[in-house]
């Protein structure tokens, strides 16, 4: 199929990558113009372990294309995917700025029929918007058709979810656009859920929501099982055997970040506040993440009297390992409530360092290394479970550190591997071990 795919991030270059490997000839569009100068080059902006490989395939055999100018891009197209972004407006709705401006030059380059497909995350009824918006500013005699078809991808394993997702869900209102994006998505070869265009809205933002829901329940089990004595590793792994509650989504932490549950757990409260419906499940559970987020810092404060003049190591600032991605990471508030104590830092990340120096507070030292990072500091904060972190062992935080004190956000170390390490070993909903 000939398709058009408006945008280049995460969700834009995946899609665009993913169709054209199935050998359709796809064109993606951005406004910016050094990322498509580098993605020309087969260069990826994102870190995505065999993104960059699939990309340069697919130029190389002539499938993907990448343009700024929306009527070379359009031209002969049958589908044109939209997946720009919608952050978080000011008051926590979605913000609809990048889809207007898309909408707009969609209308003014069309030149024949076309099926719109949304995969950026909208509030429901904006499908609805979508079709209109571009109807109206039509110049030429076209058929449009809407379609939804939300994103279910995770960063960091952003291709292997496109080809192994539990499910593809397509929406419309219109019969024919439903049967054009099944066609679209037979070589996926994986299960399709059909449905109307505004269910289809609702199902990405209740299943963002659902996930983020689960994350913070178990982080308030976590928080009290370590009050009251209980290890939580135990008590998700007996919650997750039971079917009904399965054991994915259950790894307790400092919160969830990245550039979706925060926002889209918000936008849908916000979608209920214009359908005046109040949701006071998701609007506690923003407020349970925020609390999570800083409990890291509260538990080293409980520690110390004060951590002023501390030396002090964060090992991970990406929101989640496998990505650069620093967007709504907890290393922000993590690193900003540090300094405020006074404390001196050393961060290191095997690869957002770039993107969190345009992000985090200028006074961070950042090392190209564990060692370097970990080396003479008083506390070691893990903030990211990044494999090479937890492969680092706890003996050698004992041979770098001044005093080897870890405060772990993501459970990297069995507390029995802890016990004899030499370590003070602080971790979410466990004991600590005084190794
Ligand atoms: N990042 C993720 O893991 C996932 C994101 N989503 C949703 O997908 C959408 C896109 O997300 P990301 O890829 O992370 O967004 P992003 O913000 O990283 O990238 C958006 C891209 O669109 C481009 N753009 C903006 N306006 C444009 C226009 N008028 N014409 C052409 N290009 C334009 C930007 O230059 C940028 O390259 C959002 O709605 C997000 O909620 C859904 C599932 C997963
Ligand atoms: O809409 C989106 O953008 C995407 O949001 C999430 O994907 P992503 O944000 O890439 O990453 P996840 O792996 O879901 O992790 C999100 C956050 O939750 C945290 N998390 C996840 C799982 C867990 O058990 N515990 C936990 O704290 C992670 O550390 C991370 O900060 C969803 O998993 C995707 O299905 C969805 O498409």
């Amino acid at each position: 199929m000939e398709i058009a795919v408006i945008g280049t991030g995460y969700v834009g270059l995946v899609t665009g990558g993913c169709l054209s490997e199935l050998g359709n000839n796809v064109t993606c569009i951005d406004i910016d113009e050094d990322k498509v100068a580098t993605l020309k080059q087969g260069i990826s902006p994102i870190y995505e372990d065999g993104l960059t490989e699939l990309l340069q395939k697919n130029i190389e055999n002539g499938n993907l294309h990448f343009t700024t100018d929306y009527k070379t891009g359009l031209s002969d197209k049958s589908l044109v995917y939209i997946a720009v972004g919608t952050p978080q407006g000011e008051d926590g709705s979605a913000d609809l700025t990048y889809i207007n401006t898309a909408c707009e030059s969609i209308a003014r380059d069309l030149a024949n029929d076309v099926v719109i497909v949304t995969k950026s995350t909208v509030p429901v009824g904006t499908n609805e918007y979508i079709k209109d918006k571009i109807e109206t500013n039509l110049e030429k005699n076209i058929t449009v058709k809407i379609a939804s078809n939300p994103e279910f991808l995770r960063q960091g394993s952003a291709v292997h979810d496109t080809f192994n997702a539990d499910r593809i869900v397509i929406g419309s209102d219109d019969e024919e656009a439903l049967q054009t994006l099944e066609k679209a998505n037979a070589d996926f070869n994986l299960p399709i859920v059909k449905t109307d265009l505004r269910s289809a809205e609702m199902i990405k933002y209740a299943s963002n929501a659902f996930l983020a829901t689960k994350i913070s329940f178990i982080n308030e089990m976590a928080n009290l099982s370590e009050k009251i004595g209980a290890n939580i590793d135990h008590v998700a792994k007996g919650m997750g055997m039971d079917a009904r509650i399965g054991n994915a989504f259950l790894n307790a932490g400092i919160g969830y970040g990245g550039s979706c549950f925060p926002k889209d757990t918000r936008a849908i409260i916000s979608i209920g506040k214009d359908a005046a419906y109040d949701m006071p499940i998701l609007e506690n559970v923003v407020e349970s993440n925020d609390r999570q987020r800083g409990i890291l810092v509260d538990k080293i404060l409980e520690r110390y009297e004060t951590i002023k003049g501390k030396k002090v190591a964060v090992l991970g600032l990406a929101f989640k390992p496998n990505t650069d991605d620093m967007r709504e990471a907890p290393s922000i508030l993590v690193t900003e409530k540090l300094l405020v104590e006074g404390a001196i830092v050393n961060a290191y990340d095997p690869v957002a360092s770039d993107n969190a120096k345009k992000i985090l507070p200028e006074q961070i030292n950042y090392t190209s290394s564990i060692e370097e990072a970990v080396e003479d500091a008083d506390i070691t904060i893990i903030l990211t479970e990044w494999k090479e972190i937890k492969a680092f062992p706890l003996e050698h935080y004992k041979k770098h550190m001044t005093n080897a004190v870890i405060f772990d956000g993501r459970n990297c170390f069995e507390l029995e591997g802890a016990a004899g390490s030499g370590v003070e070993y602080h971790s979410i909903g466990r004991p600590t071990v005084n190794g």
